[in-house]
């Protein structure tokens, strides 16, 4: 039964730790490079195209991007709290050092900290081979004690034949279980209810303590 968005609204953009959303609901935010499809994705989750900024220019998403969902996991449930966060890209060349170096340290100290955060959803083109940056993004949030949820988005650029061998191709470089990673398309609206179901089972879950092993 695919879980029904009652609402999805724009809640606030935030650089700074001070103006991340207060509260108590559970988050979920969006990580990968530039231009891999964060924002359509959280648009077709919340099935509202428009509602993330999406562009076909790398790199627009500046700030964290902070949006106010409500769901049913059932038709007969009461509503639920969600919120979202999308993340501006990495691996993104076209900015000056100094200014990828502020982006860094803002989503890091975002992942890393943030209490409310129950899940990462780390997207990747399911087209290539998971690239060096993907690779270190999901060993930063495994370190930093963060679930992880890999989504595979873009599947529409591939023929249907290549899509399983892709998909495990990912699992492999990123050390997954089969069946792990989420196939997605925003285009064709692929992968939005399997992604659900595991955001809304990690959004129930307990609560986790971010607290990073401390490097070797
Ligand atoms: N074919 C196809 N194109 C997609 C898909 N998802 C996103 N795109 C396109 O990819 C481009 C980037 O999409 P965004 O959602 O803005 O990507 P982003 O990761 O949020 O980008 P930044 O915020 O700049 O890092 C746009 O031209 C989208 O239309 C998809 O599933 N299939
Ligand atoms: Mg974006």
């Amino acid at each position: 039964m695919p879980i029904q968005v009652v609402s999805a609204d724009f809640a606030k953009t935030a650089t700074r730790p001070e103006e991340w959303p207060r509260g108590a609901t559970p988050e979920i935010a969006f990580v990968g490079r530039s231009n891999v499809g964060k924002s359509s994705m959280l648009n077709a989750l919340a099935r509202r195209k428009g509602l993330a900024r999406v562009s076909s220019t790398p790199g627009r998403t500046r700030a964290l991007q902070f949006f106010d969902l409500s769901y049913r996991p059932t038709p007969a449930a009461r509503p639920r709290a969600i919120r979202f966060c999308d993340l501006p890209g990495y691996g993104y060349a076209k900015v000056a050092r100094a200014e990828r170096d502020r982006w860094t340290a803002m989503i890091e100290d975002y992942l890393r900290d943030r209490d409310v955060l129950r899940a990462v959803v780390l997207i990747v083109d399911a087209r290539h081979p998971p690239s060096e940056s993907d690779e270190d993004a999901a060993a930063f949030l495994v370190s930093a004690g963060r679930r992880l949820v890999v989504a595979a988005t873009k599947t529409d650029k591939l023929p249907k034949a290549r899509r399983v061998l892709a998909l495990q191709q990912v699992e492999r470089a990123l050390g997954l279980a089969r069946g792990d990673a989420v196939p997605f398309s925003a285009v064709e609206g692929t992968g939005t209810d399997a992604l659900w179901a595991r955001l809304a089972a990690l959004a129930a879950e307990e609560p986790q303590t971010a607290e990073a092993e401390p490097p070797a």
